[in-house]
């Protein structure tokens, strides 16, 4: 029997509730130039920053040893002279890690509030998350904001944050503060332990809530053409959409793609809005990072769906930050899976004969 990782759980869930409260209030409050851009271009938020030093700090109080592959590092802020990114960030986190007891935590696993936090323990914590990864022993990886031109357009993004051990994703929690659900309330938490079955739980959870709480089991239902739709990326950098379309046609879908940022898509997946993530990469050489499909990967697999690159080949996690030579990235239920591998091969030809013409 696979082990319940029953404390990881507990502390990931609580540290994910915590930094998406933070990032919804982030967003009712950001100004402009609370927003960087990044050597690759990509923007960061201070809400990335606040939510990665929330993270990390929860994560090391109960798990001190564990190193962390966390997206964003302090450079950006050490260097702002002007100070008031650096201050915003650091109000924001202790405002969140010192809020009183929340509704599911428990602290006998050493969940719950903290004392404040100087601004150099804040940015020692962002930086806890430079772990180079690779093939052996624990870690955890965290993406902050998965999404965050999705964020910054008031659209879907995701807190995601997994534990991986010997290279293979035991526990992945996605919080989802903006992903509609049918009674028209916003907002859900997906966690999955391998082997124990993937998992939606409010976001908030109701005071009476009791801290084991397990929440309502995912699980992918079957597809036919007619009810099949790819969950694809808003963004065109991202992905190669035009691609997307090809394998659409050939697996004979009619509905249109859903659009979304983030690791949202993989959670759509699992509860059954859309019945496969597409990722083609468009060609520029971009290398996918571990943090933007582990917690997804252990969702889908875990409610039944099989997550791999668009070889079919699996997604490497002990290479290090990236995900090295996979090539895309293709997660749907088990025989929809199988129709895409086929169906991107033959998009494939014939994306070789219109170049050939
Ligand atoms: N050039 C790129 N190609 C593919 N993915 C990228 C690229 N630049 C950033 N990303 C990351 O892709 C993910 C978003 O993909 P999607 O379009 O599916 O939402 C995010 O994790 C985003 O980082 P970030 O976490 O900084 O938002
Ligand atoms: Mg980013
Ligand atoms: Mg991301
Ligand atoms: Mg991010």
């Amino acid at each position: 029997m696979s082990l319940t990782y029953s404390a990881e759980r507990q502390v990931a869930v609580a540290a994910v509730r915590r930094a998406c409260a933070l990032t919804s209030s982030v967003f009712n409050k950001l100004v402009r130039n609370e927003t960087l851009t990044k050597d690759d271009k990509s923007p960061v938020t201070v809400g990335d920053f606040a939510a990665q030093a929330v993270v990390n700090t929860i994560l090391s109080r109960t798990f001190p040893h564990d190193p962390i592959v966390g997206e964003e590092d302090s450079n950006d802020l050490r260097a702002d002279t002007g100070v008031s990114l650096r201050e915003r960030v650091v109000a924001l986190a202790n405002e969140s890690l010192t809020a009183p007891l929340q509704p599911g935590e428990d602290e006998s696993w050493g969940v719950g509030p903290t004392q404040q936090r100087t601004t150099e323990d804040l940015l020692a914590a962002i930086d806890r998350g430079n772990y180079e990864g690779g093939r052996s022993g624990r870690m955890w990886t965290l993406d902050p904001i998965d999404g965050t031109k999705g964020f910054l357009r008031g659209e879907q993004y995701a807190v995601c944050l997994a534990l991986i051990v010997d290279a293979r994703v035991e526990l992945g929690v996605i919080g989802c503060p903006n992903l509609p659900s049918p009674d028209g309330t916003r907002g859900a938490i997906f966690v999955a332990t391998r082997g124990h079955g993937a998992f939606q739980l409010p976001l908030a959870p109701a005071e009476s809530l009791a801290t084991d709480e397990r929440g309502e089991r995912l699980r992918i239902p079957a597809f036919t053409p007619e009810t099949l739709n790819l969950l694809e990326s808003v963004e065109k950098a991202h992905a190669k959409l035009s691609f997307n379309e090809k394998v659409a046609r050939l697996l004979g879908v009619t509905r249109p793609p859903t659009r979304m940022d983030s690791q949202a898509k993989y959670a759509a997946l699992a509860r059954g809005d859309g019945g496969v993530y597409l990722r083609m990469p468009v060609g520029t050489g971009y290398k996918e990072k571990i943090w933007d499909h582990a917690p997804g990967s252990v969702l889908v697999e875990e409610a039944g769906g099989i997550v791999s690159d668009s070889r079919g080949r699996p997604l490497d996690f002990g290479l290090g930050r990236t995900l090295g030579e996979n090539f895309g990235v293709v997660a749907a239920g088990k025989e929809v899976h199988a129709k895409v591998i086929e169906a991107i091969q033959r998009a494939k030809e014939e994306e070789a004969k219109e170049e050939g013409q």
